[in-house]
């Protein structure tokens, strides 16, 4: 599914796709944002949803808003890698930005739920990197929905009460990280970036790079 890019040290590699979920609560949009920041070579993907446009997010940029008829011609269409209903809503990602993305060379970002995620998994194990994201406590995740301040009472009482089976999820992960401060779990989840794109089996022009210094050595 994916081509190369050069990374810093002009060894070609392939694009990887770096999940990461949670419970509602816990982090990854703010994760992903310092993330989107600070690493350039990495793009968003950005899911179609049919639930409701939260204030201060943008068409495009948070999500593409869809109603549940046009949600299932994307279904029936074959434009999503992965779909999942999660708190009585449809996620799904759009195909076609992510297979461009990679084929330019991108690695590409999902902020996606443990269904997304196996089912990604299925598709492309050796390009997918999966994250989880902690929250210190049940106190700090209930504070932290409530201090967005972005959903309804009601809403964040459903969330709190599904956090539980969205973490008993964490072990088909990779890595996790608890975000008890922001900057460090930051700094964790780039590390792991930073090490996942220098693993050898993903660097596919190192056979020649490697070639080219024997050659040198000989010569
Ligand atoms: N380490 C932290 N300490 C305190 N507050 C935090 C920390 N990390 C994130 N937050 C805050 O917690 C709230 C929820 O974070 P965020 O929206 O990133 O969670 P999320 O996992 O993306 O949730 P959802 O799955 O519902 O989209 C935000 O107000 C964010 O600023
Ligand atoms: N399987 C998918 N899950 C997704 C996708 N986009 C977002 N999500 C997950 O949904 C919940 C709720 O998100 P919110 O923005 O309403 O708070 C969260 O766990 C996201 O990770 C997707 O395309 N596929």
């Amino acid at each position: 599914m994916t081509t190369g890019d050069h990374g810093t040290d002009g060894v070609e590699r392939r694009g990887l796709m770096f999940v990461l979920s949670s419970p509602s609560g816990a982090g990854k949009t703010t994760l992903s944002r310092m993330l989107l920041d600070r690493e350039p070579g990495l793009k968003m993907s950005v899911s179609a949803t049919t639930r409701a446009k939260r204030p201060g997010e943008i068409e495009g940029r948070d999500y593409f808003f869809v109603d549940k008829s046009r949600f299932e011609a994307m279904v029936k269409g074959d434009e999503l890698l992965e779909w999942a209903t999660v708190f009585d809503n449809l996620y799904g990602t759009p195909r076609a930005p992510v297979e461009a993305a990679l084929s330019a060379g991108k690695d590409v970002l999902f902020d996606i739920d443990w269904q997304g995620t196996q089912q990604l998994h299925q598709k492309a194990s050796s390009d997918v990197v999966r994250v989880f994201i902690l929250p210190p406590s049940a106190a700090d995740l209930e504070k932290r929905l409530h201090s967005r301040a972005q959903d309804s009472d009601e809403v964040i009482r459903k969330r709190m009460s599904r956090a539980s089976h969205e973490m008993s999820h964490w072990a088909e992960y990779d890595y996790i990280v608890i975000n008890h401060d922001v900057d460090e779990a930051f700094a964790e989840v780039q590390s792991i970036l930073k090490a996942e794109r220098l693993k050898r089996e993903r660097r596919i022009g190192l056979v020649g790079f490697v070639r080219g210094l024997q050659g040198q050595l000989q010569g």
